[in-house]
């Protein structure tokens, strides 16, 4: 949105393979690609799927522009005129599948499946990654410090610390969809339609000769919407009295003060001090707002510890997602066409395990439980496998230890990825922010709180079928012995 004109926004070896390809006539061979993260970040049992709304505006104006051409033939000499002209005519031609953003989703599993040209789907690796996993790392942030908030009003901030314009934009309707109550952020409001909320800085007080004048002067201007900053001098000796006689004056006037905010200091004994000051001051209506370097461990440190805040400004923690700053997520070829038009599944052989990759496209089932409404288990199947449609009796086994199994019958099985692109063509229309937030809250629901506590969540499940477990072990074996 910020940048128009994507099509480079890629890493060289992109366009260098799908010059390979062209050259070698290979480039309209068709192939399937699968998206997915292999690590849960902050340690937290689920993740929030996010990204798609920006993929889809990718993938729908991803155009060679003429200077983009002009570059490209400037820095390789050696690329033929032709494959330039090959690029004048991209566009996407191929079928996406995603999960809807809002979902809870698990390691390992695929969560945009990319069907195409190999021209245009390998093109298409980096700027999807690079959407979906720095919205999603934001939505499962923003996720976890709306579980410890609990029904706490919470306010994002950080517009000033994100990586960048682009980041501050996307990480805030990330934070929106997960949960968060407004930003500060006035591009995204308008946008995206996210509400806005802010108070005033320091320089409000500061530009003024005496506290209690720039509160008054403050409240004159936006009545309706007036939290004041108390902590410029003297948090408890000056500014929770200067603002509480704003507060009675403006009681006096048939109007409300709105808040305070506390923004440094000790918040859990600052802000039951401030709580005891305003409602001995007849202001028990008068609200608290925390901000000063939050996550989610501060905020429910300071829950535990008795702190009387009503609601919570977040910025730099979670717009930078400061604790584990990326996904890691990764676009790895599960499919290639073979010469007879077939798909042939692909593998990438690893000596750590867990980055052996599974092959053959896949579909994605959540299984529910009939009687109590509540996710048991995901489960990767190709979708040619039709017992999960008809929902018959399912035998979920550990992919390592398979002799431990369960069957599974009452259940119903809810397809994670949608059609989002078919031939070319959008067939998903896109929802607006508001179902998407519900549609995160349904999610969450729909598990066990153990999965999502904040510390030391339950490992949720993610089950292979039969047919995918046998392909991927017999293309392991394969790969192995030609090693020998
Ligand atoms: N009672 C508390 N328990 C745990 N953490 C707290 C508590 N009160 C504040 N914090 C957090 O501790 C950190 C304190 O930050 P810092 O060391 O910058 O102090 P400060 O009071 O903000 O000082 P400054 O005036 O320089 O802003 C912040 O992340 C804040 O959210
Ligand atoms: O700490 P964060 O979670 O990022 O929340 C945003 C911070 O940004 C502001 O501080 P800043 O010092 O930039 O400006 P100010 O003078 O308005 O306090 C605000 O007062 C918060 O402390
Ligand atoms: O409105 C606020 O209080 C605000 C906005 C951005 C950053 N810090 C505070």
């Amino acid at each position: 949105m910020l940048s128009p004109g994507l099509a480079l926004h890629t890493d060289k070896y992109q366009i260098n393979m799908m010059y390979a390809h062209w050259i070698n006539g290979t480039h309209n061979r068709k192939a399937v690609f699968e998206a997915f993260f292999r690590k849960l970040p902050f340690g937290n049992g689920y993740a929030v799927f996010a990204g798609l709304e920006r993929i889809v505006k990718y993938v729908e104006d991803l155009r060679f522009e003429e200077s983009d051409l002009d570059y490209l033939r400037e820095q390789e000499e050696n690329y033929d005129p032709g494959f330039l002209e090959e690029l004048r005519n991209f566009r996407f031609t191929g079928t996406l599948h995603s999960v809807k953003e809002g979902s809870l989703v698990f390691p390992n599993e695929p969560l945009v499946r990319v069907e195409s040209r190999i021209f245009e789907a390998q093109l298409m690796e980096t700027a999807l990654l690079n959407f979906m996993n720095y919205q999603t790392l934001i939505a499962t942030k923003a996720s976890r410090i709306r579980q410890v908030a609990k029904d706490d009003l919470l306010m994002e901030f950080g517009i000033r610390r994100a990586q960048e314009a682009d980041a501050a934009l996307w990480g805030t309707r990330a934070v929106y969809l997960a949960g968060f109550d407004s930003t500060s952020n006035m591009l995204a409001g308008k946008l995206f339609g996210i509400p806005t909320a802010g108070t005033h800085a320091h320089s409000w007080v500061q530009s003024h000769e005496n506290e209690e004048e720039a509160f008054r002067r403050y409240a004159a201007a936006l009545p309706d919407q007036v939290t004041l900053l108390v902590d410029t001098y003297d948090t408890l000796g000056s500014g929770v009295p200067h603002a509480i006689n704003i507060g009675l004056e403006m009681q006096r006037q048939g109007k409300r003060l709105r808040a305070v905010r506390l923004d440094s200091g000790d918040i859990a004994f600052l802000s039951i001090k401030t709580r005891e000051m305003l409602d001995q001051a007849g202001l028990s209506d008068v609200k608290i707002v925390a901000s000063n370097d939050l996550d989610e461990h501060t905020i429910l440190s300071l829950k535990v510890q008795g702190a009387r805040v009503d609601s919570w400004g977040v910025g730099t923690q979670l717009i930078t997602a400061a604790d584990q700053p990326t996904l890691g997520g990764v676009y790895k070829l599960v499919a290639r066409e073979g010469d007879d038009g077939e798909y042939i599944p692909t593998i990438k052989i690893s000596a750590n395990p867990e980055k052996v990759t599974t092959p053959g496209a896949k579909d994605i089932y959540r299984l529910i439980d009939r009687s109590t409404g509540k996710a048991i288990a995901d489960y990767l199947c190709y979708p040619s496998e039709t017992d999960i449609q008809e929902q018959a009796p399912i035998k979920l086994f550990h992919p390592s230890h398979t002799y431990l199994s369960k069957l599974v019958e009452n259940y119903v099985a809810e397809p994670l990825l949608v059609p989002v692109f078919v031939e070319g063509k959008r067939v998903y229309q896109l929802p607006d922010l508001a179902e998407i937030r519900r549609h995160h809250k349904e999610q969450l629901q729909m598990f066990w709180p153990e999965y999502l506590r904040m510390m030391n969540p339950e490992h949720y499940r993610i089950h292979l079928s039969d047919q995918v477990w046998l392909t991927r072990a017999s293309l392991m074996q394969r790969y192995i012995d030609k090693g020998k």
